[in-house]
């Protein structure tokens, strides 16, 4: 595909280079079997961003400085050679991007945060006509769905399975964010979403085709029949109801009572089902417990929480995308989402600047009016939305003993998720079957679901897409849930043997569980993250992977929406409705773009219904 995207991934010099030496060590290391370095050495070394240059030694330094010089979208060359120079005279201050947004303009939106929550704000935004500043600390867009380059392989940083690809209806969240700023990108679909791997032999395909996925799991319960068909229906109700509509903010009466008349069913539907949690409606129909620990783990997948804690709307969305359409990896590997996005909003006249770390949010007469960086400069925007999560926004970005009280409340209904080991490998690909299934998971105790490392989540992106690896290469992406608790207070060496004997213990299991005979001797590189490296290098708190129920929720009506109790302050993201997962946060983007231009004047709404309507929502809620 010949978009800037791939040629981007290609490019010998980008930022994966960074640590191309330490690859090569790692590739030796891994053949020898022994401990290697990996990305959150950068932890480890204390090197928060290119500030600590003068912590490195001067080759790496160098590397680093030309890694991030090439990396600076759109640059002309004479620019990127002052960024390098500046780099290398001045090691001990902040690298600064000469061609740095002015700061004595006024934005319509000053976005913290390049997510794929903070992208979609930014380019619906720039696509409405709107004078949009999107700051990023990292030096590359996308956050969690972002992607790092090692010896040739392109890794994603999360999951490598993507809904919201479809060519039809309205929940294709992420070809309509592609198509309003004129993008569109080569996919493959996933043949089947997951392989269920569990415990006592129980082995499920979720097969693209949903009659082939409901013959088999009846198969393994034919006793259940009925119950499984009810289930999965009512799953079928809420997503025909969602892919008829328009999908905007339901912060914005005009929008809402527009809906209402002109698809009154699907409104009463969605809001039948909003307060609604999965495991009831599971419960409701099937008796089998064997099949609702199934019904449990089908969520767990995606939520990190069993479905009595799982809004049932999400899982409507989530288990009948993936046989309507819109499961698709996009070619190149998910990376190529942001970065065309990146693009597209550049195009549009929206201004993005990396190594843009926001450590305040200014405000003023009691409105958010501003944001400073850790380098001092400051920007001014009428409205300043927060892709970073809750706890981040509201503990570390504002004074947290100004906190209002329904962010109190949010931190006492939901907790942070825990965060992922990754263990990221080239393998081999004669080592594997060349008919495997792309994603699975594996778990053989039932009730260790929920503990650290219990399930293993697996992706293996080349089973789809041969050009992220290098020729004769597989890439094995293994994830599991853990808590950043197990990987605190550790000396560097023990915190890299934990990593190296944590690692050699998934991939033992992934050997039995998969049936993938010699693994760990077929693979030519690993590199493994903890939660602190999600921590350092997606900025979340904990690296959680979201907010999650502390208790049980009445279905989705206690998530947030885009709007904060500071007025001028959004946020968008998972911590916001309907949660986590790339199509979840491009809604809470188109949502919040479309709150935040009614707030601007540049989509229309009903200024007298809007205050009142609002009042009654969150009155409603706060009781929830
Ligand atoms: N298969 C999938 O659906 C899949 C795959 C990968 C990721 N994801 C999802 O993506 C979701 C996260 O998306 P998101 O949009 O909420 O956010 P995100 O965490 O991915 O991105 C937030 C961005 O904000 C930046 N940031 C944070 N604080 C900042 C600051 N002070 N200054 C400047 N920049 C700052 C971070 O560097 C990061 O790039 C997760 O829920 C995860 O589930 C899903
Ligand atoms: C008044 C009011 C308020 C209301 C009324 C009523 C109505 C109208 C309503 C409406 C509603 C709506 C619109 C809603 C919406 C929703 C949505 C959009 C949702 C979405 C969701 C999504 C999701 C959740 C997704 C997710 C995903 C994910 C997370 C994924 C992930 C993945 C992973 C992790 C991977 C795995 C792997 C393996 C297994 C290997």
């Amino acid at each position: 595909m010949a978009t800037s995207w791939t040629r981007l991934a290609k490019d010998p010099f980008s930022v994966a280079t960074f640590s191309s030496r330490r690859s090569t060590k790692s590739q030796r290391s891994v053949e020898a079997g022994c401990a290697k370095p990996c990305l959150s050495d950068w932890t480890q070394a204390g090197v928060s961003n290119v500030t600590g240059v003068k912590l490195l030694p001067l080759n790496t330094f160098l590397t680093n400085a030309i890694g991030l010089r090439q990396k600076l979208p759109k640059q002309s060359s004479k620019r990127r050679n002052d960024v390098a120079r500046m780099a290398v005279a001045a090691p001990s201050k902040p690298v600064q991007d000469v061609d740095a947004p002015e700061e004595n303009v006024l934005y319509d939106a000053v976005i913290i945060g390049s997510g794929m929550g903070g992208l979609v704000t930014a380019t619906q935004l720039a696509a409405k006509g709107a004078k949009v500043l999107l700051l990023e600390k990292y030096i590359v867009p996308g956050g969690s769905a972002a992607y790092f380059e090692r010896e040739g392989y392109t890794f994603d940083v999360g999951s490598s399975m993507m809904f919201g690809f479809g060519d039809q209806g309205t929940t294709n969240l992420l070809t309509r964010a592609l198509a309003a700023v004129g993008k569109k990108m080569e996919t493959i679909p996933d043949p089947a979403m997951v392989h269920y791997h569990l415990p006592d032999g129980l082995s499920v395909r979720v097969h693209r085709d949903y009659e082939e996925f409901i013959a088999e799991l009846t198969s393994k319960f034919p006793h259940e029949k009925e119950g499984i068909r009810k289930f999965y229906d009512d799953c079928w109700k809420i997503f025909n109801a969602l892919n008829s509509l328009d999908l905007k903010s339901l912060e914005e009466p005009r929008y809402l009572l527009g809906e209402f008349v002109k698809q009154p069913l699907a409104c009463l539907t969605l809001a039948y089902f909003l307060p609604v949690n999965t495991g009831d409606v599971a419960r409701k129909y099937i008796k089998d417990e064997t099949l609702l620990r199934f019904i449990d783990i089908e969520d767990y997948a995606w939520s990190t929480v069993p479905a009595s804690l799982t809004p049932m709307i999400n899982s409507g969305m989530v288990l009948c995308d993936r046989h309507y359409g819109g499961v698709r990896y996009p070619i190149g590997g998910v990376g190529g989402i942001a970065q065309t996005l990146a693009d597209g909003l550049e195009e549009l006249g929206g201004k993005i600047a990396y190594k843009a770390n926001v450590k305040r949010i200014l405000v003023e007469n009691g409105q958010a009016s501003g944001v400073r960086l850790t380098d001092g400069r400051e920007y001014k925007g009428k409205t300043i939305i927060s892709n970073a999560t809750r706890w981040d926004t509201f503990e570390k970005l504002l004074e947290p003993e100004n906190m209002p009280d329904a962010e109190k409340k949010f931190q006492t209904r939901y907790r942070k998720s825990p965060s992922f080991l990754s263990i990221h490998m080239g393998v081999r690909a004669d080592a594997l079957p060349d008919d495997s299934d792309v994603h699975h998971m594996v778990l053989e105790d039932w009730s260790k679901m929920e503990e650290s490392y219990g399930t293993i989540f697996v992706s293996m992106p080349t089973m789809l897409d041969k050009s992220v690896a290098p020729k004769d290469r597989h890439i094995v992406h293994a994830f599991t849930p853990c808590w950043i608790e197990e990987w605190e207070g550790l000396s560097p060496a023990d915190y890299r043997q934990k990593k190296e004997q944590v690692a050699d213990e998934i991939v033992d299991r992934l050997e039995k569980g998969l049936g993938f005979k010699g693994l760990r001797q077929a693979t030519v590189f690993r590199e493994v993250g903890t939660p602190r490296t999600h921590r350092k290098f997606l900025a979340r708190e904990d690296g959680t992977y979201g907010p999650v129920p502390s208790r049980r929720p009445l279905g989705l009506l206690g998530m947030p929406f885009n709007t904060t109790a500071l007025k001028g302050l959004y946020c968008v993201g998972d911590s916001c409705f309907p949660g986590q997962g790339v199509n979840a946060v491009a809604f809470s983007g188109m949502a919040c773009a479309h709150r935040v231009a009614a707030d601007i004047g540049l989509e229309k709404t009903i200024p007298v219904l809007d205050g009142a309507f609002n009042k009654l929502l969150s009155t409603v809620r706060d009781r929830v």
